[in-house]
């Protein structure tokens, strides 16, 4: 597997603290990080230090079991534990509004420690927190492998923002297709949009294509536009934050650009994500709340100097929506979705009959 950075979000020495690559510091620093208080916690899913939907889903499982070995190597336990883990997950789960993942992840593990009655709650977390990890793989995995059947050899895939292997656990969601084919032996060519204003495309997707050997083009994410009126791009692949029971999805702000874009060329748009990222209990798109972002990441954060004169207002939404009209398919683990979603998608929780229902 061409994992630039194979386990960038593990458990530290004695399973209470969790260690992750810095994000912020990438493509020029690998640098990790030890977070042991909630505050570092919740520092680093707010500064972006980890981040994607399925990878601060990961770490939040990882943060609360640190917790609670270090509770209950105070003395904590029971009734008493249980209320002070709530409380943390709480707060983990607030730390940012869009990803589902991340309020899913603390939930379960939540569940975890309620159903650990006759043996140390951590116990329970740790099997709990683990199995998110191996889940996602194997989800990634098998997401990687219906969107590469999407795929021929020679295509052009357009991307944004980053949905690769540092925003999940391995391969990815949208990247996860294009490493498959790279270890597979089949060309592709992709262009990755720089994603402004954070940078994900420029600093994570071309340095985790480039690490595995993948032909990508950083491009402005205004020149999205001429790459596919050239004929370039045959799909475009992004991840996904929240998915709404009628489809329509959030994801990094501009992706419902690139989906009008691409309607207008003629090009499938793709959305790619694990069930995990599904909230049936949100009806539509105008339903998922939408991460606002200090202006600084505009006005100054990536320069010498301020770009902008100092202190100049600021719209900063980090994530937008892309009507479930614009999406060709949601490809997930379980199979390849395509409209009309309010039914496809449930159809995917319902008991597995067998194949998915759309097998690629
Ligand atoms: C595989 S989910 C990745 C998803 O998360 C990103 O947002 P952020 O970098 O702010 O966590 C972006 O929306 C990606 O598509």
């Amino acid at each position: 597997m061409t994992q630039p950075y194979p386990d960038h979000i593990r458990l530290g020495p004695g399973e209470d603290s969790v260690i992750l690559l810095d994000q912020t510091q990438l493509p020029n620093r690998l640098e990790e990080r030890q977070v042991r208080s909630l505050a570092e916690m919740i520092e680093a899913i707010r500064s972006l230090r980890v981040r994607g939907a399925p990878a601060i889903g990961i770490f939040a499982g990882y943060c609360l079991y640190a917790l609670s070995r270090q509770l209950e190597a105070r003395g904590w336990k029971g009734p008493a534990l249980l209320a002070e883990l709530e409380g943390l997950g709480a707060a983990l789960a607030g730390a940012r509004p869009t990803a589902v993942n991340l309020s899913w992840a603390v939930d379960r593990m939540l569940r975890a420690a309620r159903g650990s009655a006759g043996e140390h709650m951590s116990e329970a977390l740790g099997r709990e927190c683990r199995a998110i990890h191996q889940e996602d793989q194997d989800m990634c995995h098998k997401i990687s492998e219906y969107g590469l059947s999407l795929l021929q050899s020679g295509d052009g895939v357009l991307t944004h923002c980053n949905a690769g292997p540092l925003a999940t656990s391995r391969y990815g969601t949208a990247l996860g297709p294009i490493l498959l084919a790279q270890e597979r032996g089949i060309s592709l060519r992709v262009f990755a949009d720089e994603t402004r204003p954070l940078l994900q495309g420029a600093r994570l997707t071309a340095w985790e294509l480039q690490q595995a050997g993948v032909d990508v083009t950083l491009i402005c994410d205004n020149m999205a536009s001429i790459v596919m009126k050239n004929g370039w791009v045959q799909a475009c692949f992004v991840g996904c934050d929240r998915v709404a029971a009628n489809g329509d999805t959030a994801n990094k702000i501009g992706t419902s650009g690139v989906a009008i874009l691409a309607r207008h060329y003629g090009v499938p748009f793709y959305v790619l994500g694990p069930t995990s990222t599904i909230d049936l209990s949100c009806p539509d798109g105008d339903h998922i709340p939408i991460e606002e972002r200090d202006g600084e990441e505009i006005r100054s954060l990536w320069y010498r100097e301020p770009m902008a004169p100092s202190g100049v207002k600021c719209y900063n939404p980090a994530f937008d929506i892309t009507p479930h009209t614009l999406i060709s398919a949601i490809i997930t683990e379980r199979g390849i979705c395509r409209p009309p979603y309010s039914l496809s998608l449930p159809a995917l929780f319902s008991p597995p009959q067998g194949e998915p229902s759309y097998s690629p």
